[in-house]
């Protein structure tokens, strides 16, 4: 291997918090062992600000989602935009000669990893998900190796040239803050309250957002003082929901995006989420029970990643359709009243964590180079 001071890392994210964040977690690690980061990403507003005290060292490209229907105009806008991107990629890798490419997944990453393949980089896909995205799909033809979240997923990704091996989901720096108590007293929470963490994914969900007020306003009124909620609500519903938690007299903390959502999985006894891979991996490391509600889109792995959690005893899984604030408020009573099952709900959840991610994967970046 060469002198470690000369290596550089292109790490390619985009579109969502689930994508950015382990390739941040990655970037720390490669930092920590001497080695040389540099971000692309898309021009969304969302990768721009996730990624902004990494201002000096990212790279973005053009938003341009991969069209899914057969709208022949959409196609060749997008084939104009991605012709544009791998130009600009190239650039990018001959100026900064990378020794290795990682490709989280999302638009970026596919035609960034396009000008790699051209000039020979060797390509690392890591693959957050339970099910493969399109782009990694795409990407698994030209990548070396494949690493994945989930144990399961071995299985099920195509083995053609690529290498396939099981690392986790890297997470961000946040286990050093454990600490419930303290995290409901920074909160500004009843210390002793049962409570529920509301968490529709890094952009919120006006589904789960509505659902769990249903659910707020039956539980206050069986459980009078008893139970208290943070809602996690996204920009979008932030102002309505803390509006109907202060008209219905509820006890909660809202906020539209926390940044220290370490105190949040500290704070709460149970999480109603969105089954992202970031979240559950997350919320598996504090060992927090779930009840998991996917996105109902066909186009996304949720409901594989809240299956898996599911069948390894960590979650309930609700499918929207199915879904009503009387349904999530009887999920939390059985769990609320019965210490057994939250116990083994917890315990589950701990075990499905994989704290040592981040490590794994810049190994296998490492035996690229
Ligand atoms: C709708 C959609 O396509 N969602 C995808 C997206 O989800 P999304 O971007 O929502 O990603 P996740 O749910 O996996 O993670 C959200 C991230 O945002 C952070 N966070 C969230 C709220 C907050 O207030 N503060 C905060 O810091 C969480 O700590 C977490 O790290 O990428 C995931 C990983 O590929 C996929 O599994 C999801 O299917």
């Amino acid at each position: 291997m060469k002198n470690k001071k000369h290596i550089r890392v292109f790490l390619a994210a985009g579109g969502s918090g689930g994508h950015i964040f382990p390739a941040i977690a990655l970037s720390r690690e490669l930092d920590n062992k001497g080695l040389d980061v540099n971000f692309i990403s898309s021009k969304r507003q969302l990768d721009r600000t996730l990624l902004s005290a990494y201002k000096d060292k990212s790279f973005f490209l053009s938003i341009n989602p991969m069209p899914y229907n057969f709208n022949p105009v959409k196609w060749v806008v997008f084939f104009c935009k991605i012709f544009w991107d791998i130009m600009f990629a190239l650039f990018l890798i001959v100026r900064f000669r990378p020794n290795v490419f990682v490709g989280f997944g999302g638009y970026s990453t596919g035609a960034a990893s396009l000008g790699a393949k051209l000039l020979g980089i060797p390509i690392l896909i890591h693959e957050q998900n339970s099910e493969t995205g399109r782009a990694n799909k795409i990407l698994s033809r030209v990548a070396k190796v494949i690493a994945v979240s989930f144990k399961d997923s071995i299985e099920l990704i195509p083995k053609k040239s690529a290498r396939v091996v099981y690392t986790g989901n890297p997470i961000r720096n946040i286990m050093s803050f454990n600490n419930k108590k303290e995290a409901r007293s920074l909160l500004g929470l009843n210390s002793d309250k049962y409570t529920i963490l509301i968490i529709g994914g890094s952009q919120g969900s006006t589904f789960l957002n509505r659902t769990a007020l249903a659910m707020a306003k039956v539980l206050n009124e069986t459980k009078q003082g008893e139970i208290q909620f943070i809602h996690l609500t996204g920009i979008k519903d932030y102002e309505s929901v803390l509006e109907s938690y202060a008209e219905n007299n509820i006890s909660a903390k809202v906020f539209p995006f926390l940044n220290n959502i370490e105190y949040a999985y500290s704070a709460c006894d149970i999480a109603i989420s969105r089954s992202g891979a970031a979240v559950i991996f997350e919320l598996a490391l504090y060992g927090k029970p779930m009840i998991l509600v996917p996105y109902p889109s066909l186009k996304n792995s949720q409901r594989s990643n809240a299956r898996y959690f599911m069948r390894e005893g960590a979650a309930i899984l609700r499918e929207e359709k199915d879904l009503s604030g009387n349904i999530l408020a009887e999920d939390i009573l059985k769990i609320f009243n019965n210490k057994e099952i939250s116990d083994k709900m917890a315990q589950s959840s701990l075990f499905l964590a994989c704290p040592k991610a981040a490590m794994n994967l810049a190994e296998e970046v490492i035996k690229l180079v």
